[in-house]
């Protein structure tokens, strides 16, 4: 008799080895990112095919990543962002990579038994594409965005190291360190970076980023805030997180959805790029976040959303598209589905309700 696995509790310790490679590799790769957009040069930035920016810190966090996947688990697929088509063509910004890489691994040597170590070009180049995985509904694959928000982190704003293990279709783990994001968002001297990680059925966590890695089992347990809009005490404790990026969600859509929520005050509406935004919401410092399509044609990556995902669902949320289903990162490198919708359980539905009805008054 076979016994389904769909709906089986995720046992903590049979992902132990999982949770640990990729909080440390994640962990190196954030606080290379972090130095790098120090002092990045605008000859460390190059435009691709898509017109869309990558960096030497995209390709860098890429290569050490993938890199530590497959020392420590040879057979699993990766689908990554980046591919080394523009290394290839410029070989100065090969030796500005490998040089950065040499870097982080002389000052985190202590993890080289776990992560592994990159030392020539040829290496990285054929690490980062490992990461070319078409994904799909069956068997298990990693989803890795090096970096998420490059626009962001070219501003010097929020970024984020997002890397997620889905198995069938499901995401299983997420780890995404923010090298930028205060502890508290609303506190002018707040410390910065975190690490968060969830796990299905085992719950979402956080850590400082740049303190030793702690057991998952001794990170702050984080939860999402449970308002309702039916309460009139929670209307204005409600926060709002969206993209910087005018081209990549609708800032009009989503102002109406706010003003039928009756949400739509000045202060309440948090800007930041990357899956910061999901992280925020899991920590509760903020509750809704809305991603409305700008363009029907544009698919969502799965490497921009998987981790964030899970985050929220393990932290008391739902996230969804912008019908209110699950998304499916079971159907290649990109969701089929449009928009994003993350809020807690409570408000989610009512969210739902608010973004029907303003397309349907569009149309
Ligand atoms: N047109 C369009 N619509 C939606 N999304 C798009 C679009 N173009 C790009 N991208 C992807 O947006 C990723 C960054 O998302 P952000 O949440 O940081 O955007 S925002 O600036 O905060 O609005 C960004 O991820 P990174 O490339 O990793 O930065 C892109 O994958
Ligand atoms: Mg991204
Ligand atoms: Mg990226
Ligand atoms: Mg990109």
């Amino acid at each position: 008799m076979s016994t389904s696995t769909s709906t089986s509790i995720t046992n903590f310790s049979d992902y132990t080895r999982e949770i640990e490679i990729a909080q440390l590799a994640v962990k190196r790769a954030s606080i290379l990112t972090k130095k790098i957009s120090d002092h990045l040069s605008s000859s460390e930035t190059i435009v691709k095919s898509d017109n869309s920016p990558v960096t030497v810190g995209d390709f860098a966090a890429q290569a050490i990543i993938i890199n530590s996947i497959k020392k420590n688990f040879p057979n699993d697929f990766i689908v990554a962002e980046e591919n080394s088509k523009d290394i290839l063509k410029d070989e100065v910004l090969a030796k500005d990579i490998l040089s950065n890489i040499l870097e982080i691994q002389k000052e985190d040597s202590e993890n080289d038994s776990n992560l592994g170590k990159l030392t020539s070009v040829e290496d990285i180049v054929k690490y980062i594409d490992f990461g070319n995985y078409q994904g799909g509904p069956k068997g298990r694959f990693w989803a890795l965005d090096p970096i998420d928000g490059t626009k962001g982190f070219i501003r010097g704003d929020q970024f984020a190291v997002c890397l997620a293990l889905i198995e069938d279709g499901k995401v299983k783990l997420g780890v995404i360190g923010c090298p930028n994001l205060p502890h508290n968002i609303f506190l002018k001297n707040s410390e910065k970076g975190g690490l968060f990680t969830a796990l299905k059925d085992n719950g979402s966590f956080f850590q400082d980023l740049y303190a030793d890695l702690k057991p998952l089992n001794e990170q702050v347990k984080i939860k999402m805030n449970q308002f309702n809009f039916d309460n009139a005490e929670d209307l204005p404790k409600i926060k709002i997180v969206e993209g910087v990026e005018k081209g990549h969600s609708s800032h009009d859509v989503q102002l109406k959805i706010k003003q039928l929520l009756n949400i739509a005050t000045e202060k309440n509406t948090v800007r930041f790029d990357s899956q910061v935004k999901y992280c925020c919401l899991s920590k509760g410092d903020a509750d809704i976040y809305l991603r409305l399509p700008k363009s029907m044609e544009y698919e969502e990556k799965i490497w921009d959303h998987a981790a964030g995902n899970i985050l929220i669902t393990e932290s008391g949320g739902i996230v969804s598209d912008m019908l209110g289903n699950e998304l499916n990162f079971g159907e290649g490198r990109t969701l089929k589905s449009k928009g994003i919708i993350a809020a807690s359980k409570d408000l989610h539905p009512k969210v739902i309700e608010a973004v029907e009805k303003v397309f349907k008054n569009a149309s």
